[in-house]
């Protein structure tokens, strides 16, 4: 994906290109066994799957996707070790999510991270007892950064599941002075406006700005976003990545006929009930990686409809090899 250059910020330090987080990041889903146990053991093959099959070179780990609040801590810190010690000399940046309810278990898991060579963390918002105002957020943030302060730090905005609704660009006014290690955001809202304005303080500072709205991808392109983080990326990395390409070329058509084409399965997908379940059962069959079960309170979806949305993938998009 293109580089955004910007310039420097009077007064503050802008932060090296090559530090930046771009392209398609994939957002993990967690293996378990068909007993509900991690299933460690796949995670080196997923990486080969990522790189060799859809060109994909980053992760996303213990996010959304990858059920990380439905996880213990004991396996979320597993799991951060094996994705980076399986992605080392492999892939470019391994994020690790630490957000939790509890501010103290987000800094433990940001030290962990830390200890386990991450390239970034990433901070949800707590969804129980929400913040009141952006300073609220900001001061979260602050204590899980001071806990890993030589980590790149990203915001996790995920408006639809925490029900957090803040203007995001008020969440990073002056936010480099209280989170030294602050470094951009995963944008998964759709209020186009507030990312244009997000991108707009960010790119000066030479922060990332990562998408999380796979099916709108291209509406946020025009807008600077760096990157994207997502589900689909792990099985139509390939095709979204031409997406990307067609884009960066100048040619929309093509680029509108992908995105569209996403679309189309989504929302095929979506009629069916598509959830996080079956969003791990496609990449089970896409994969040919036993991807297990979901964790409760998330159940298994019946396999026709996995399969219905399979085929749809192969047809429209030349994914899942049959
Ligand atoms: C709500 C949700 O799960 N959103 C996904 C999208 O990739 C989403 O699955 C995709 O756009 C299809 O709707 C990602 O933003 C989640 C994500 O990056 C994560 O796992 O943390």
């Amino acid at each position: 994906m293109r580089q955004v250059t910007g310039s420097r910020v009077t007064g503050s330090k802008m932060c090296p290109e090559s530090e930046k987080i771009t392209g398609l990041i994939a957002a993990t889903f967690t293996p378990l066994t068909s007993d509900g146990e991690l299933n460690l053991e796949v995670i080196g093959q997923y990486v080969d799957f990522l790189l060799e099959k859809q060109s994909v070179r980053s992760v996303f780990v213990n996010g959304t996707t990858g059920e990380g609040c439905s996880l213990t801590l004991q396996e979320r810190k597993q799991l951060a070790e094996w994705w980076c010690r399986q992605a080392k000399g492999k892939l470019d940046k391994v994020i690790v999510h630490v957000g939790c309810l509890s501010v103290k278990d987000s800094q433990e898991l940001a030290r962990h991270a830390a200890s386990v060579g991450a390239d970034a963390i990433a901070v949800i918002s707590p969804s129980f007892f929400k913040p009141r105002n952006a300073e609220a957020l900001q001061m979260f943030l602050k204590d899980v950064g001071a806990a890993a302060p030589q980590l790149p730090l990203y915001y996790y905005h995920l408006p639809s599941m925490t029900g957090l609704n803040l203007n995001v660009r008020e969440v990073l006014e002056g936010i480099e002075k209280k989170v030294p290690s602050f470094r951009g955001l995963k944008f998964s809202g759709v209020d186009l406006r507030d990312l244009s304005q997000c991108v707009s303080y960010c790119r000066p500072r030479g922060w990332s700005v990562l998408y999380g709205v796979d099916e709108q991808l291209l509406g946020a392109l025009p807008l600077g976003v760096n990157g994207a983080v997502g589900s689909t990326y792990n099985y139509a990395g390939f095709f979204m990545n031409q997406m990307l390409s067609a884009f960066e070329k100048g040619d929309l058509n093509l680029a509108q006929s992908l995105q569209f084409k996403l679309q189309d399965v989504l929302t095929f997908a979506n009629s069916l009930g598509f959830d996080l379940a079956m969003n791990k059962q496609v990449m089970s069959l896409c994969s040919g990686l036993p991807m297990g079960p979901p964790r409760l309170p998330l159940l298994p979806w019946p396999s026709d409809s996995v399969q219905d949305v399979v085929k749809k993938l192969q047809q429209d998009l030349g994914a899942c090899p049959k």
